[in-house]
């Protein structure tokens, strides 16, 4: 991939940066600006060197259409406070806003255009509908640098389509993480324990096929539990549920069976009548949750076996928190996880923008881990041994660059 260095001189220069400052929101307030922070180093690098710096990011899911709900104005603000001067947020991605904040900029000084989602192109399936788009924003800039990490597994206008419409080069924040996930595919020291968590059930459910092929344990907690629950009979309540994924789970379960790989489920789950902060909560066997009920954490029992695991490993990844950790009565499963990676002899990696919140927000040090990846799907899909499009993108050659 090619670096920063290798895009020549800046000065002057228009640069587009894709950044992910997807970050937890309650109402506008930021609750773990890390993403933010992590974004930090490779914008001054670009300053530094007197280029006119354009920020293109996401911010949840709004579907291709405006809503105020994710409005970058969180990010921005405090983009420009980590950066010590003002970050000015275009009202829209690519029209006469985002011109005009664009043509505005002077060297060194930093813009950024509101939520490329609010675009429909940019989560397009059909290539010429994402080209469109990043034919849009390609006229806004000279020179394209991928610093988006945890958003290279996307197929989208403004991380992939756009590398290959102009001279493009990753980011110091993409280069950083893909050093350290090398570590954990080329040879990890075993045994290797992948445990995943969350929400974003049917993309992890996607990466188990190929991680039960290099992992010795995978660990499963969070909201991906109850599919495996229930492709084993169980009853899971109103829990998340993938029902279209039931026989590939079953299909994971056997083969594991048939390779002598373990998949670790929780024994134990914490139950609640409702999905609310307050709702009470009963800690209940896994193969008995009540119909009316819906599990938000992993229980004491299944933490307990699951910090065992995890300790005597030599080599942990681990996404997704293992209950709702925003609320204290589900944080448990979370924390126990958190504090068994603090204790691992070898390498031990949390991936996600989630998952980071998360155990900061337990009040471990960033230092306790032996890193810390702004990606969660990114990290799984690039352990998974698969391509991914923001990453290949950036080998490639095109004419249209020359
Ligand atoms: N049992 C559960 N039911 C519903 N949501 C859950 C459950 N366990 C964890 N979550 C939620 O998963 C979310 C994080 O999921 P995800 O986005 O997949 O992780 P990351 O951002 O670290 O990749 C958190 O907001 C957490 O509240
Ligand atoms: O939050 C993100 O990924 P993660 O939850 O896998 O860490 C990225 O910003 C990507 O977001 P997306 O999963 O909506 O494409």
């Amino acid at each position: 991939m090619k670096s920063i260095a290798d895009l020549g001189d800046l000065r002057g220069q228009r640069v587009l940066v894709r950044c992910d400052l997807n970050v937890p929101l309650d109402g506008t307030t930021i609750t773990d600006d890390g993403r933010i922070r992590a974004s930090v180093p490779t914008l001054t690098t670009l300053r530094d060197a007197g280029a006119k710096v354009v920020v293109l990011a996401h911010l949840g899911r709004p579907k291709g259409e405006v809503n105020p709900k994710y409005s970058l104005a969180p990010a921005a603000a405090r983009l420009g406070e980590l950066l010590g001067s003002e970050v000015r947020l275009a009202t829209d991605v690519v029209g006469e806003s985002a011109r005009t904040t664009v043509a505005a900029l002077a060297d060194g000084e930093v813009a950024m255009l509101e939520n490329v989602r609010y675009e429909p192109g940019e989560e397009s399936k059909d290539e010429a509908v994402r080209g469109a788009l990043a034919d849009r924003y390609a006229e806004l800039g000279d020179v394209f640098v991928s610093d988006g990490f945890g958003v290279v597994h996307r197929k989208q206008a403004s991380v992939y389509d756009l590398a290959s419409r102009l001279p493009s080069a990753a980011g110091g924040l993409v280069e950083a993480e893909v050093t350290v996930l090398q570590r954990l595919t080329e040879e990890p020291q075993r045994p290797y324990v992948v445990v995943l968590g969350g929400a974003k059930v049917s993309d992890k459910l996607a990466v188990i096929a190929n991680l039960l092929k290099t992992a010795d344990t995978l660990v499963v907690g969070g909201g991906m539990v109850f599919t495996f629950l229930a492709a084993q009979g169980h009853e899971v309540g109103k829990s998340l549920l993938e029902t279209d994924q039931l026989d590939v789970v079953k299909g994971y379960l056997d083969e594991a069976a048939a390779t002598g790989k373990q998949i670790l489920l929780p024994t134990d789950i914490v139950v609640a009548p409702d999905f609310k902060a307050d709702a009470p909560p009963t800690v209940v066997a896994a193969d008995a949750i009540p119909a009316d009920q819906l599990g938000l954490d992993i229980g004491p029992e299944s933490s307990r076996a699951f910090a065992a695991v995890i300790a005597q490993a030599r080599t942990v990844f681990w996404n997704g928190p293992m209950g709702v950790a925003e609320w204290e009565a589900f944080a448990g499963g979370t924390r126990a996880v958190a504090q068994a990676l603090t204790e691992v002899h070898g390498l031990s990696v949390v991936g996600g923008g989630d998952s980071a919140a998360a155990v900061r927000d337990l009040g471990f040090a960033d230092d306790a881990f032996g890193h810390i990846s702004t990606g969660g799907g990114a990290s799984l899909e690039y352990l998974e041994g698969k391509t991914l499009p923001g990453l290949a993108v950036l080998d490639t050659t095109d004419a249209r660059k020359a």
